[in-house]
C-alpha cells in the first residue's frame, strides 16, 4: 500500500493525516496547536508540523501542505524570515486596503485585474502596511511567500520556494483568470519589486524532502478542503473553523466588485468563488466562556431555545469583520429584554449569528451563478449538535455533514496522491456524509432582523468614516 501525507497548517493548529494513496483511508494522524495570535513566527508552524508528524512519516511516498490563506511571510536575501507572518485575520492593514482601492480608481479595476477587492486579509495590503510602517523590515525583504509555500520549501531541498494557483489567487497580485502575476500591483503596494514563488501545476511534484518524500505543490486550506471533499457541481462547502467560509468549485472565474465573493482559483485548475467571515467557531467559544459552560453545554442550551432566539440577535463581529468589510467593528447584541435574557437564548443567538452571516454568503455565491443543491458542513464547529440542527433552516438548503474529519489535510493528501500517480485526474476517494435534519422551522424572521441590524451597523460605519 502506497502512503501519502496531507498537512493542514490552519489558524489554530497543524494537522497531519497519513492516507492510503489509492483509497484515501486514513491510517494514522497527528496534531499540534498554534498560538492564539494574528502574527506568528513561521518557525512556530515548523515546530508544530514536526511535532504533529513525529513518527508518522515512515514509508510515506508523497506529501502536500494545505495552509491558511493570505499570510504574509517575508524573506531576506538569505531566505531568512524577516518578521513574524501577518495572518489572514490581522486587520491592521485595513487602511492600506482602502488606499490601494482609491489609488486604482475603485473596486472594479481590482476585480478586473486579480479577481478580488483588497481587504485587510489579503497579502497585497499587508505588503503596503509593511512598507509604510516598518521601513527597516521592508528594506530587508527580498521575497514574499505564503504559509504553505514556506512550509513546502522548508520541507524540501529546493533552492527556491514554489506555490500553486489556489493560494496565489489569494495574494491580490496574481490573477486566477489569466494565471499570471500582476507585478505592477505588487510594486504599487510595496514600492518596489519583490521575488515571488513560481506557480506550479496542480498535479506537479515540486521537490523532495531530504529523506526522498516527493512534495506536491500544496495549496490554500479552502482549496484543499474542496479537493478533500471532492466537491462537485451543486455542492457548496460551508466551513466553520476560525474563519467561516462558503465556497464552490466553478468552471469559470468570478468577478464581484462588491468584494463579497472573492474570485479565487481551486486546486485542480478550476476556480473557487469564496466568501469568508472572520468570525466562526470562536464565536461559540466566546459565548461558552461568557456563559461559563463548555461547548457541549452551549449546544444543549442553544437547542433548548427556539428559532430566532426569542428575539435576540448577535452580529458576531468579535474580531472585527471582513465580509461585510467592517474591520473595526465589534460584536453587537440586540433585542435583549427582561423576558428573553436567558442563557439558552444567548447560546442560540451565538449559533444563529455565526450561521446567519454565512447564509448571506451562500446567497452571494448563488447570485454569482453557482448552483446550490446542498451545503457540505465542515470545520471544528460542525461538530456542534446545535449547529447541525439549525444549519439547514438558516442556510435554506439541505445540509450534509461529512464524517468528522480533517478535510483540508485530506485534500492535501489527495493532491499528493495525484502528483505521485502521474494520472490526469486526482484519485477517486469516497467521502461519507450524513444528512443533517431538514429544516422544518422558519428562520425568515431571524434573517430579516439580522439583515436590518447589519445594514444599520454598515450605515453607521460609513457615517463615522466620513466624519
Ligand atoms: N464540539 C464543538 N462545538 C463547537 N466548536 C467546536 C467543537 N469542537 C471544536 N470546535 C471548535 O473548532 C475550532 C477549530 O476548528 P478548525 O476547523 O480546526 O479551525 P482552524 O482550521 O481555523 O484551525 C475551535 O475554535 C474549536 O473550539
Ligand atoms: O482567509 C481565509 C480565506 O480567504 C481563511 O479561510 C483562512 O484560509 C484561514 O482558514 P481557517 O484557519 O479558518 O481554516
Amino acid at each position: 500500500m502506497a502512503l501519502v501525507a496531507g498537512v493542514d497548517c490552519s489558524t489554530q493548529s497543524t494537522k497531519v493525516l497519513i492516507c492510503d494513496a489509492e483509497t484515501g483511508a486514513v491510517v494514522r494522524q497527528g496534531r499540534a496547536p498554534h498560538p492564539d495570535a494574528t502574527e506568528v513566527a513561521p518557525a512556530v508552524w515548523w515546530d508544530a508540523l514536526r511535532s504533529a508528524s513525529d513518527g508518522l512519516l515512515d514509508d510515506v511516498q508523497a506529501l502536500a501542505v494545505g495552509g491558511q490563506q493570505h499570510g504574509m511571510v517575508t524573506l531576506d536575501a538569505n531566505g531568512e524570515v524577516v518578521r513574524p507572518a501577518l495572518l489572514w485575520n490581522d486587520t491592521r492593514s485595513a487602511g492600506a486596503a482602502t488606499d490601494l482601492i482609491d489609488e486604482l480608481g475603485g473596486a472594479q479595476p481590482w476585480v478586473d485585474a486579480v479577481g478580488v477587492v483588497p481587504v485587510a486579509s489579503f497579502t497585497v495590503t499587508k505588503l503596503r502596511w509593511l512598507a509604510a510602517n516598518e521601513p527597516d523590515e521592508a528594506r530587508r525583504t527580498e521575497r514574499v511567500v505564503l504559509p504553505h509555500d514556506w512550509l513546502t520549501w522548508k520541507l524540501s531541498t529546493n533552492a527556491d520556494p514554489t506555490t500553486d494557483r489556489g493560494d496565489a489567487s489569494g495574494t491580490g497580485y496574481w490573477s486566477a483568470a489569466t494565471g499570471e502575476y500582476r507585478h505592477d500591483l505588487l510594486r504599487r503596494a510595496f514600492g518596489r519589486e519583490l521575488g515571488v514563488p513560481e506557480v506550479k501545476k496542480p498535479d506537479a511534484i515540486v521537490g523532495h524532502t531530504p529523506d526522498g518524500i516527493a512534495l506536491a505543490a500544496g495549496t490554500g486550506d479552502n482549496m484543499a478542503a474542496a479537493l478533500g471533499l471532492g466537491a462537485g457541481p451543486g455542492d457548496v462547502v460551508v466551513s466553520l473553523g476560525t474563519s467561516g467560509t462558503v465556497f464552490a468549485v466553478s468552471e469559470s472565474p468570478t468577478t464581484d466588485p462588491s468584494g463579497y465573493v472573492a474570485g479565487f482559483a481551486d486546486a485542480t485548475g478550476r476556480f473557487l468563488p469564496l466568501v469568508c467571515t472572520l468570525n466562526a467557531a470562536r464565536v461559540l467559544t466566546a459565548a461558552a466562556d461568557l456563559l461559563g459552560v463548555d461547548l457541549d453545554r452551549l449546544s444543549e442550551l442553544a437547542l433548548a431555545s427556539t428559532p430566532g432566539a426569542a428575539g435576540l440577535t448577535l452580529l458576531p463581529y468579535l474580531d472585527g469583520e471582513r465580509t461585510p468589510d467592517l474591520p473595526d467593528e465589534t460584536g453587537r447584541l440586540t433585542g435583549l429584554t427582561r423576558a428573553n435574557a436567558r442563557p439558552e437564548n444567548l447560546a442560540r443567538a451565538a449559533v444563529e449569528g455565526m450561521l446567519l452571516g454565512l447564509a448571506d454568503g451562500l446567497d452571494a455565491v448563488r447570485q454569482h451563478g453557482v448552483p446550490v443543491r446542498r451545503a457540505l458542513l465542515i470545520g471544528g464547529a460542525a461538530l456542534s449538535p446545535a449547529v447541525r440542527a439549525v444549519a439547514s433552516g438558516i442556510l435554506g438548503v439541505p445540509v450534509d455533514v461529512p464524517a468528522p474529519g480533517e478535510y483540508v489535510a485530506l485534500g492535501a493528501a489527495r493532491q499528493a496522491a495525484w502528483a505521485l500517480s502521474g494520472a490526469a485526474e486526482p484519485p477517486q476517494w469516497t467521502v461519507e456524509a450524513e444528512r443533517a435534519p431538514e429544516a422544518t422551522e422558519d428562520y425568515s424572521g431571524a434573517r430579516d432582523r439580522y439583515a436590518q441590524f447589519r445594514t444599520g451597523v454598515q450605515e453607521l460605519s460609513v457615517r463615522s468614516n466620513k466624519s
